[in-house]
């Protein structure tokens, strides 16, 4: 628990703002894979993995959430937080809205079977007004396998032109690392952008 909680304010301390990344997804979608993978492959460092169900500021978190990590690509450091997927706690997502300034949505690009069921989801997470002003990334994960929808289906079946919120579809593999410094690069500029514009 020591080690917990030095390991929360190691993150926290000397940072004005944190920019939080909600990673959303059908279960079975890759979404932990691809936390690993963004952790520990060459494209990007870990500075810390933190726990496992660690209350953000006085709420206590909802049930499903799996991870929480933290990310640094280029100057841009990423609390990322893998919440499970379960239909019914969807209306617990909320709980994590304030302050996130992304949404990191992976998909399963194999799983033609699920995905009008993933754009139900995505459509009802980007639809809440406390995430208007958030960035989209969407992983069109496992394209190692024959058989994944290409990045353009996925945006396709995904129907993203109808968010109102910056939106980046990319191929990647949380297993091969494939796309996914393409993807962090993506979200960091224009996160980048919106700092900018802020002053
Ligand atoms: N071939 C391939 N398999 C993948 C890829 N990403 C994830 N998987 C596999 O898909 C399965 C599910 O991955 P998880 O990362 O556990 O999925 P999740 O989205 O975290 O699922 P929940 O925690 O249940 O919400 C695992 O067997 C992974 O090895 C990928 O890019 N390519
Ligand atoms: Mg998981």
């Amino acid at each position: 628990m020591g080690q917990l909680l030095s390991g929360i304010l190691s993150v926290f301390s000397g940072r004005k703002e944190e920019t939080r990344v909600l990673m959303v997804g059908l279960d079975y979608a890759g979404k932990t894979t691809m936390l690993y993978r963004l952790k520990s492959g060459a494209v990007v460092t870990t500075i810390a993995t933190i726990g496992i169900g660690i209350p953000w500021r006085d709420r206590a978190s909802p049930p499903g959430l799996t991870a929480l990590s933290v990310v640094q690509y280029g100057p841009v450091s990423f609390t990322v937080w893998d919440v499970g997927y379960q239909s019914q706690t969807l209306p617990l997502y909320r709980h994590y809205y304030e302050m996130t300034s992304a949404i990191m949505f992976i998909v399963d690009s194999t799983d033609v079977a699920r995905i009008d069921e993933a754009r139900n989801v995505m459509a009802r997470v980007c639809g809440d007004n406390d995430l208007r002003d958030v960035a989209v990334l969407v992983f069109a994960n496992k394209q190692d396998k024959p058989d994944a929808l290409s990045a353009d289906a996925v945006a396709d079946r995904l129907e993203v032109g109808k968010l109102m919120q910056p939106v980046h579809v990319q191929a990647a593999s949380a297993v091969t690392g494939d796309g996914l410094e393409e993807g962090m690069a993506w979200l960091a500029a224009v996160l980048g952008e919106k700092e900018r514009a802020k002053g």
